[in-house]
């Protein structure tokens, strides 16, 4: 049995954190089996591509009502080295996704850059959580154990899934505009996403993908018909309150995040083949897009898409992180690459690369 921390789920009203390690399970099918043979609860990782290893655990201590972490202004950072997925690169890739949906391959897919960091000296991962719970807001401030040492931690604003008792909830984000420091042009880019034909459609496909797949499952199922404007300290986005009441109870929030993700917030649609276009174009994800969350022994639990994170390598010198953003019919690639680029913003602040000057 061991203090240190190994799950953490964090906003500013309460916080879930796990202690210890008293079992892994490298799939769905084994935490479930974990779960109807006793154990308190499952907590971790889903990949991005459903039939990559899971990193989920049973903490030896589970607490639901600790407090929020505290959140910490991260000091300035020099790194050793910094590598970003060129501009151009990202260009092409859009280009020949925007090919492939005019082929009639796909009709939406997400495609992401990717930013490696490396450092003199090792970071902690719960001051890195304490780094982005800093600039969260109403984001979801997690820090997971994964596999070999490594660690996911970031700020998610968006719930892929909460079940408490038969009541479903998702609040699937999709269409996005950089914010600004300047109140004025801020406002615009927000009027300007919320009538924004190109971003309307590109969250259509997310809210259609969650209703068809929980439609099934669900006695009631409730959405508004037009989305919201949500916003994090970087950006605005589209967004939709989905609410659904189980026919079956015995339908756990692991269940229904297994079968939820990736949606094509950070896929696209139809997943099967926007997911093969992503392996092509991008190579291969492992954490990012996939979910993060908990479910307990009565099936009750929530779990929050894998973005705006980080992974800390084993040795904590180095980070690998991921921003994405949905393309569509009339997505535009020079305006995708600075959609990723102020999406890096969440990760660049908790770190106090920016800071660094
Ligand atoms: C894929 C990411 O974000 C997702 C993609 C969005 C979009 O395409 O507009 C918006 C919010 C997220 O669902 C990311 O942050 O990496």
């Amino acid at each position: 049995m061991t203090d240190a921390e190994s799950f953490l789920l964090s906003r500013p009203a309460g916080a879930v954190r796990g202690t210890g390690v008293r079992a892994r399970y490298d799939s769905v099918d084994a935490a479930r089996a974990a779960l109807r043979d006793g154990a308190p609860v499952v907590a971790g990782l889903l990949a991005f591509d459903t039939a990559g290893p899971a990193a989920l655990l049973t903490p030896d201590r589970w607490t639901t009502d600790a407090g929020p972490i505290t959140a910490r202004t991260p000091a300035a950072i020099r790194p050793s080295h910094v590598w970003i997925t060129p501009p151009a690169e990202h260009r092409d890739r859009v280009a020949a996704a925007l090919a492939a949906i005019e082929a009639g391959r796909a009709a939406k897919v997400v495609l992401a850059r990717t930013m490696e960091v490396g450092f003199d000296a090792p970071l902690d991962p719960l001051s890195i959580a304490g780094g982005f719970a800093a600039g969260a807001r109403d984001a979801a401030v997690f820090a997971a154990q994964g596999p070999d040492d490594r660690w996911l931690i970031g700020a998610s604003p968006e719930l892929l899934v909460r079940k408490q008792g038969r009541v479903v909830t998702c609040h699937p984000y999709a269409g996005s505009a950089a914010r600004s420091a300047d109140p004025e042009l801020d406002a615009a880019a927000a009027a300007s996403l919320s009538t924004s034909d190109k971003d309307l459609r590109e969250h259509a496909f997310v809210v259609d993908d969650l209703r068809e797949r929980l439609a099934p499952l669900c006695a009631e199922l409730s959405a508004p018909t037009a989305p919201s404007l949500m916003s994090t300290g970087e950006m605005w986005h589209l967004a939709t309150p989905i609410r659904g009441v189980l026919h079956d109870d015995s339908v756990t929030a692991l269940d229904l995040a297994a079968r939820l993700s990736p949606t094509p917030a950070v896929g696209g649609t139809p997943r099967a083949a926007a997911t093969a276009l992503i392996a092509e174009l991008e190579g291969t994800r492992e954490f990012y897009g996939g979910t993060v969350g908990w479910c307990d022994d009565r099936g009750d639990g929530e779990w929050l898409v894998s973005i705006r994170c980080l992974e800390l390598a084993a040795d904590r010198r180095g980070i690998r992180t991921w921003a994405g953003g949905g393309i569509v019919t009339g997505s535009d690639p020079e305006a995708e690459v600075a959609e990723t680029t102020a999406k890096f913003r969440t990760v660049r602040r908790a770190l106090g690369l920016d800071a660094a000057g």
